[in-house]
């Protein structure tokens, strides 16, 4: 069954979730040391909480082995690196940055894959390629971890709902070109079903009032048209949500709820 997590205080959510990140870290990484840890994080609200638990939060950004990760996107937007809409970019000001304030970390990694940004805004053909060529990319043996946000409308990577997004959700290739995001900016790259399927760990985090809607209809109403709620049908033994009271508040099913 699909795990819930919820927390009434931004912070104590920040620190489970990056626990949880620390453990799947150490999993991956195993007893010996000598393992690597894939993950892909997403943009919008998450790298917030990233920079909380990973950066801020003294005694966990402790337990965090930089140079054993190699970090991926879950979707980036079709822009500049240093676009502000861009999701690395967010991530770099977020958590890259402070971190070469914190000793050596830096120098010792972790390895970032990001987008062609040379291909950028050159047209169809190359937003092909730019999908193509993050694909080319992906740990053949999947992720240890995928860090999911979820949108207001249930959209989560650049996989969003309605009848003209479907062309993404039954792609077999493992990255896809999404050229008409509702979200601004319209192109972006997504992981796609597969991917997720492969994953060893998913999390999503979803904080705040705008979510309480869309979780009533992905938790209550079971709404497989919407993709984070296809994603808890297709795969309850590895999905864990990291919620706030408030986002929560209007689900009437609570029996996923359960402590960590
Ligand atoms: O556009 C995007 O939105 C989602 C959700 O963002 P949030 O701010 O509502 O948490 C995000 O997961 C995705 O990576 C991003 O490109």
């Amino acid at each position: 069954m699909v795990k819930v997590y919820k927390y009434s205080e931004k912070q104590e959510l920040a620190r489970k979730v990056g626990e949880f990140i620390v453990e799947c870290q150490d999993r991956a990484i195993g007893e010996d040391g000598n393992g690597t840890f894939a993950v892909a994080i997403s943009g919008g609200s998450l790298v917030n909480v990233l920079r909380a638990s990973l950066v801020d939060d003294d005694e966990l950004s402790a337990k965090v082995k930089w140079s054993k990760w190699q970090v991926y996107f879950c979707d980036e937007r079709l822009v500049p690196l240093d676009d502000p809409q861009s999701n690395y970019g967010a991530f770099k000001t977020a958590v890259l940055d402070p971190l070469s304030h914190h000793g050596d970390h830096l120098n010792l990694g972790p390895t970032v894959y990001t987008i062609n940004e040379a291909l950028v805004h050159q047209g169809s053909h190359q937003n092909e390629k730019i999908a193509e060529e993050y694909a080319s990319l992906l740990p053949p043996t999947g992720f240890d971890l995928l860090l999911l946000g979820c949108g207001p409308d249930g959209h989560t990577c650049s996989l969003f709902p309605g009848e003209t997004h479907k062309y993404l959700l039954s792609e077999t290739r493992t990255v896809a070109w999404c050229h008409d995001s509702p979200k601004p900016p319209s192109d972006r790259i997504t992981f796609t079903l597969p991917v997720i399927a492969q994953a060893r760990n998913i999390a999503f985090v979803a904080e705040g009032s705008s979510k309480q809607q869309i979780m009533h209809e992905i938790f209550d109403q079971k709404n497989v048209s919407l993709p984070t709620a296809l994603i808890n049908a297709s795969h309850p033994e590895k999905v864990h949500w990291f919620v706030d009271n408030e986002a929560f508040s209007k689900v009437h099913d609570q029996s996923t709820v359960t402590n960590r």
